[in-house]
């Protein structure tokens, strides 16, 4: 089964299985979206139902709820949570700084919420997502649908006036209809090409009304674990830059990769 994987697959494996660790008896865990969280998700699973190991799962989206279900994890709320441990979650880029752009998937808002209530946010990602500038990978904002034209042109005026490469915004589709959040909202996805300053232009576009959030984790990220294709793993902490460098073996994991395979 271990030959039917991708290099990338197993990079976004290799990543998930290390973060996994980060997972102690008890915790309370905020589970990301996404292919790669979805891994984290199957790793907890085995651990639950062949380690016993005792976790709440607060899911980041529906479809992340029901694959916890699906693989043994008690998902609780975030309310019925408070407060979490630790989250999990892919991203779609991230920096030296261990900013990110996320919300590929669509669920940037759930995700930055979750990961804000947490004691700590581990990122999961193969290499390919690491860049010197954010920005290469198209912004999402989630903007609710009521007068979605008019907080879309207020957006692109606001690109215009802070100069931003790129500029071109796009309402994301699902086929014919616009691209529904789990929160019934839009997606916006802007073309910025790079992102100069990165802080600013969240603060800005999150006061325009109709905005909900946008994509971009600032100062959030604690902990970015790298998958490779070959196996080899990278632990890079927020303060203390590289702190492990290893490579997991796949052998063990066989069984995870004939659930996928499935
Ligand atoms: O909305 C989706 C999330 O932010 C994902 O975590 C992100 O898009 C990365 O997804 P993937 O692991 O599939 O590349």
């Amino acid at each position: 089964m271990t030959g039917e994987l991708s290099p990338i697959d197993k990079a976004k494996f290799v990543a998930a299985k290390r973060a996994a660790e980060f997972v102690e008896d008890g915790m309370r865990v905020g589970l990301g979206t996404g292919s790669t969280a979805a891994w984290l998700v199957r790793c907890l699973g085995e651990m639950v139902r062949e380690d016993g190991l005792r976790i709440r799962g607060v899911p980041t989206s529906t479809r992340t709820g029901q694959l916890a279900r699906e693989a043994g994890i008690e998902v609780i709320t975030l309310d019925e949570a408070r407060w979490l441990d630790v989250t999990i979650d892919g991203a779609d880029e991230f920096d030296s700084d261990l900013n990110l752009i996320k919300g590929g998937g669509g669920a940037l808002l759930q995700e930055k919420i979750v990961a804000t209530a947490s004691d700590q946010m581990v990122v999961i990602a193969d290499a390919g997502k690491e860049v010197g500038t954010l920005g290469a990978f198209a912004l999402p904002v989630e903007v609710i649908p009521f007068g979605a034209s008019c907080t879309r042109t207020l957006i692109e005026e606001t690109l215009v006036s802070m100069d931003v490469l790129g500029r071109q915004v796009s309402l994301r589709m699902n086929g014919d209809a616009p691209f529904m959040t789990d929160e019934g909202n839009h997606i916006l996805d802007l073309h910025l090409k790079r992102i100069g300053n990165v802080r600013q232009l969240s603060l800005v576009l999150n006061q325009i009304p109709g905005v909900v959030e946008n994509g971009l984790f600032i100062d959030i990220c604690d902990t970015v674990v790298i998958g490779y294709g070959d196996g080899r793993v990278e632990v890079r902490d927020i303060n203390e830059g590289t702190v492990e460098k290893g490579r997991l073996d796949f052998v063990e994991s066989d069984n995870l990769f004939s659930d996928l395979a499935d």
